[in-house]
């Protein structure tokens, strides 16, 4: 399955009970900073458990770009030479970061503080996301930036030649606004706050201080004060990348869905942080055990088993929304098949990911027999305790969760569901097919 221009259609079929143990990639937050962060260091970081999905490769394709040696050694294992903090080169050529949000605001945060100048660009997905979140704060480090109307990719930064560190509050909760601050504030001189008033995911904090760097979490009445101090000599770290929760959460919901079901998901990352859809499927009434927990690349992980179970809708308050941003696809699928409303409160930002995320689940499921309504900032379903699917088509929208969402559903939905295209799954999740075929999907 790859990314290609070519739509992929696909189709899923009523399953019966999914069986086996499910091998997940591994986590795409961590893999991509795994790569920057061996850039920015001197000396070779080695890394397993790479996810080899075509977001993550394209980060490895900038960081070559900017002047680091990225070898692949095997299936996952990769090895970095870094050239360190403030030695990016210019790259020759434009640094196409496909469909990733987390790949281009990382890379334009790790390079805005070095004097080069390099162009950004992606796919029709990524060009239509918002960057100003991301061009603003880099500005007030002495960046100069141009990009296309509504702040849009492409997007052209001329680094700061003279950083000056920067007191960053975020506008939104978003883990890519905060790790495009310190980043850029790691060539900086002196310190280089980020204040966010809701937690987001925490892996660059833990992977700097991993690589040596000194960096501090204060939570205070404004929110969390994350210190980083600048101009650090990064050291190379061997990075067992853990595997993904927001890629478990699908043979997890397939197999919450399909009766009978029965399926083991080893090693997945318990980060609190990312937490947020196990809590609520827990509340749903989930059978999900998280067995032999234990740390692994610094982050906690446990063996999930996961059986068919009775649900029943839930709300999720708004300040869980971060730690399961990536989750509400699959989650208004799970929620179908409750029994009663599931609320989803402070969603917004589900509008401006690979695709508006509420308004494409909302109609490929209203179209597959579903109740959901939606405002601006939420979403909700009225579940029934299964899904009439009408075999109506979904849209993805070069969304690889909209995708996966739906063949998902079509797994125990009444009629098939297909999606028009599936090809942006590899973004993220390669072996999504054989893997779900593997437990017993009806997935071609
Ligand atoms: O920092 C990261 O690795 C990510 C942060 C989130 O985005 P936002 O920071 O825009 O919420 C998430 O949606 C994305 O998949 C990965
Ligand atoms: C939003 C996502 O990724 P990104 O922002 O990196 O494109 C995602 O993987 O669901």
């Amino acid at each position: 399955m790859s990314h290609s221009a070519e739509p992929l259609p696909m189709t899923a079929r009523a399953s019966g009970p999914l069986r086996g143990e499910a091998q997940v990639p591994g986590d795409k937050s961590i893999s991509h900073r795994a790569l920057i962060l061996g850039a920015l260091s001197v000396g070779e970081t080695h890394i397993t458990g790479l996810l080899e999905g075509q977001d993550v490769l394209d980060t490895a394709k900038a960081m070559q770009a900017f002047g680091a040696q990225v070898e692949r050694l095997g299936i996952g294992e990769w090895k970095v030479n870094g050239i360190g903090v403030g030695g990016f080169a210019e790259p020759e050529g434009v640094i196409d970061c496909g469909n990733s949000g987390t790949g281009v605001r990382l890379i334009m945060g790790a390079m805005a503080t070095t004097p080069i100048t390099a162009t950004f660009t992606g796919d029709a997905s990524l060009s239509r996301r918002p960057m100003g979140r991301i061009t603003d704060p880099l500005e007030l480090f002495g960046a100069q930036i141009t990009a296309r109307e509504g702040k849009r990719l492409p997007v052209t930064i001329k680094g700061a030649a003279e950083p000056v560190p920067v007191r960053y509050k975020t506008p939104v909760a978003s883990a890519q606004i905060k790790s495009a601050v310190l980043l850029a504030g790691l060539n900086a001189p002196g310190e280089t706050v980020v204040i966010e008033s809701e937690p987001t995911r925490d892996h660059t904090e833990r992977m700097l201080t991993g690589f040596g760097a000194t960096i501090t979490t204060e939570i205070t009445d404004e929110g969390r004060v994350i210190t980083l101090q600048g101009r650090p000599e990064l050291r190379p770290q061997p990075v067992a990348v853990p595997r993904d929760p927001s890629s478990a959460a699908f043979p997890v919901v397939a197999a919450l869905i399909v009766p009978g079901s029965e399926v083991r998901v080893p090693g997945v990352s318990r980060n609190p942080t990312r937490d947020g859809l196990y809590v609520t499927l827990l509340e749903m009434g989930a059978d999900i055990g998280f067995e032999n927990p234990r740390e692994e690349g610094g982050e906690p992980v446990a063996d999930l088993l996961v059986r068919h179970s009775a649900l029943k809708g839930v709300t999720v308050p708004p300040a869980r929304a971060a730690s399961m941003i990536d989750e509400f696809p699959i989650l208004s699928v799970v929620a179908c098949f409750a029994e009663g409303p599931t609320v989803m409160q402070g969603v917004h930002e589900l509008r401006v990911k690979e695709s508006d995320r509420i308004a494409a689940m909302e109609a490929g499921l209203i179209a597959n027999g579903a109740r959901v309504r939606s405002t601006e900032d939420s979403m909700t379903v009225h579940g029934s305790g299964g899904l009439a699917g009408g075999g109506a088509p979904a849209a993805t929208h070069l969304d690889h969760r909209i995708a996966m969402s739906f063949l998902v559903a079509g797994l125990a939905s009444e009629q098939p569901i297909s999606v028009d295209d599936a090809s942006p799954i590899a973004t993220s999740f390669p072996d999504f097919l054989p893997l779900m075929q593997g437990l017993g999907a009806r997935i071609d």
